[in-house]
């Protein structure tokens, strides 16, 4: 299949073309808008299992052309939701050096510097992602906003290897650290609404969660995340610069954006 870029012949107006449902519904991510907004009372604090892992676990962390990724172990899930959603991976978006605004989710229009995903799959009903990955029950994906302000060590724990993942299929093997401590205090504040992938093939298999509150990097480990890494192979002669890797704002249809708080 074509391989998809956020920008030029393959750029998001042509991924329709080959991954149809790039053009369909119930696509991500969306502008969350007040007028959208419908407070659920019954919606949970967001309970999430053995996400504190052990220094002695590695993971792998990966640059697959289109993202800095960490795949994550299957002990991992969240426990809050009607089935149980098995962790398999964590990525970023981001900006660039010049534009610093790179999430891929708004919230009343304003975009924050990058955007993290931790893409689950319903365990209960799915083997392994790949059999989830199109099934409208199949995924949910925990978002956080991050914005430049404080320092935030957590991070540092994957960016201070991020030179060793400069160029697309590397990887390099990290000691585990808290997936926690990416995440804001609060998981009870929440936006929640279905969508789909935000990449090729664009599936609307996606229940979303999107935290309330951000966290911070500093405009350092920002600069790291975004001018460090590349979508192209090491020993491609022209080297192209990976950033700016978000997709616009979707239609949002007749959807509604459930809220878990009143304010
Ligand atoms: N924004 S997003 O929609 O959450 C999102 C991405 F933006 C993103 F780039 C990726 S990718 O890095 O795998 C590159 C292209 O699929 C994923 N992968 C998911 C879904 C596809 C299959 C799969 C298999 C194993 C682990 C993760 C995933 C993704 F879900
Ligand atoms: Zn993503």
């Amino acid at each position: 299949a074509a391989n998809w870029t956020y920008t030029g012949p393959d750029g998001e107006q042509h991924w329709s073309k080959s991954y149809p449902y790039c053009g369909g519904i119930f696509q991500s991510p969306i502008d969350i808008k007040p007028e959208l907004l419908r407070f659920d009372p019954s919606l949970r604090p967001i309970e999430v299992q053995n996400y504190n892992l052990s220094p002695n676990e590695q993971l792998t962390l990966g640059n697959n052309g289109h993202s800095v990724q960490i795949s994550l172990p299957s002990t991992m899930y969240i426990s809050s939701l009607p089935n149980r959603y098995t962790a398999a991976q964590l990525h970023f978006h981001w900006g660039s050096a010049s534009r610093p605004a790179g999430s891929e989710h708004l919230v009343n229009s304003k975009q924050s510097a990058a955007e993290m995903h931790i893409v689950h799959f319903n365990s209960d009903r799915y083997p392994n992602i790949a059999s989830a990955v199109d099934k409208s029950d199949g995924l949910a994906v925990l978002g956080v906003l991050i914005d430049i302000g404080e320092f935030n060590p957590a991070f540092d724990q994957f960016l201070r290897f991020i030179n060793g993942v400069k160029y697309r299929d590397q990887k390099v093997q990290v000691p585990a650290f808290n997936i926690r401590a990416l995440m804001p205090a609060r998981l009870d504040e929440y936006f929640r609404y279905d969508g789909s992938l935000t990449t090729p093939p664009c599936y609307p298999s996606v229940l979303w969660t999107l935290f309330r509150n951000p966290v911070t990097i500093s405009r350092k480990q920002f600069l790291a995340l975004a001018t460090s890494l590349y979508s192209s192979h090491a020993q491609e002669s022209t080297p192209v610069p990976l950033n700016s890797n978000f997709r616009k704002p979707q239609p949002t249809d007749s959807r509604v954006v459930l809220v878990s708080f009143k304010e």
